[in-house]
């Protein structure tokens, strides 16, 4: 991870001057996904380095140790040996609910793997529990082992203009993530307009963000490009005011490795190559390697892989 965002004091007047345009964040959006994507090696390297990016995610009802501890096989092998070997390349954190964090932490050191574990927290996804039970979570997932906390926001106060009362909870967070980084959710899906979601990123990262995330993947809306433009931008300016370098994750209804590559292109195009790392990147997705390792095996193999050939797909 990078060095982390302190936060700065809550400016409320530059948050009630901002108006995002919304016609040419739509326009830029549009731009980005008419670009023509890579081909052959630079595709299968782009592909790579999407795949260190990805917060290899179950977030279901039904998790259990058993799945949870296969996902962390996955995270620490996600591409077939073989295939690696064959473009000479080698090399990512799992995202699981609190009560599994235990789980994530025992299969990784069986493994010997140092991967860090990243849990949601704060009454994920709706955000709609007693704050101090929000604050209890945090610490829990962090005493059981994750290094890094994935909290939602409480959308009533974004959507009723409350934003000292959003910036007030997120510092309480925070401070109950101790030393694990803090990725604040924004679930863009539920919060009305571009004007909201660039006022909300910005009092995240002024509350202490180590990173922004678009949604929690249980939206009806998750990540989207015209969002993402929004987001960086507001990422953008607060690196050019404070200096400090936050992250960004989509996350939600990213599933295939085309959507990867816009997805990297879009970071390079808007925040530059400083933010193409797992530092300042992430790509939140529960079944997005799937199809990156099934277009590394073609581009390895000459052929598209048979169900068996890619079992932990
Ligand atoms: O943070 C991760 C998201 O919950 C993943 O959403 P997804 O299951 O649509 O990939």
């Amino acid at each position: 991870m990078s060095a982390r965002n302190p936060g700065t004091e809550l400016d409320l007047d530059a948050i009630s001057k901002v108006r995002v345009n919304t016609q040419a964040v739509l326009k830029r959006a549009q731009q980005i996904q008419g670009h023509k994507l890579l081909k052959k090696q630079w595709q299968a390297a782009w592909l790579l380095k999407a795949v260190t990016c990805i917060d290899l995610t179950t977030l279901a009802g039904d998790d259990t140790p058993s799945n949870v501890h296969r996902l962390c096989l996955k995270a620490i092998q996600p591409i077939r040996h073989d295939l690696l070997r064959k473009l000479d390349m080698n090399d990512k954190a799992v995202c699981v609910y609190p009560s599994r964090v235990a789980d994530a932490v025992t299969s990784l050191k069986a493994a010997n793997s140092s991967l860090p574990v990243a849990s949601v927290a704060t009454g994920f996804p709706a955000g709609q529990t007693p704050l101090e039970t929000r604050l209890q979570e945090v610490r829990m997932a962090v005493s059981d082992g994750a290094t890094e906390i994935d909290i939602v926001i409480n959308r009533t106060l974004a959507l009723t203009g409350q934003w000292k009362a959003m910036y007030d909870e997120i510092r309480q967070f925070r401070e109950a993530c101790g030393d694990a980084h803090m990725k604040t959710i924004l679930a863009i899906g539920e919060l009305g307009t571009f004007t909201n979601v660039y006022k909300a990123s910005m009092v995240a990262m002024m509350a202490g963000s180590d990173f922004i995330k678009t949604s929690t993947g249980k939206e009806s809306v998750n990540a989207t490009y015209p969002v993402a433009i929004v987001m960086v931008r507001a990422i953008r300016d607060y690196f050019l005011c404070t200096g400090h370098k936050v992250g960004f994750k989509p996350a939600g209804g990213i599933r295939t490795a085309q959507e990867s590559l816009v997805w990297l292109s879009l970071i390079k195009e808007e925040l530059g190559n400083d933010w193409l790392c797992p530092q300042l990147f992430r790509l939140g997705a529960s079944s997005l390697l799937a199809d990156i390792e099934r277009q590394i095996y073609h581009h390895v193999t000459g052929q598209y892989a048979a169900y068996h050939e890619l079992p932990m797909a």
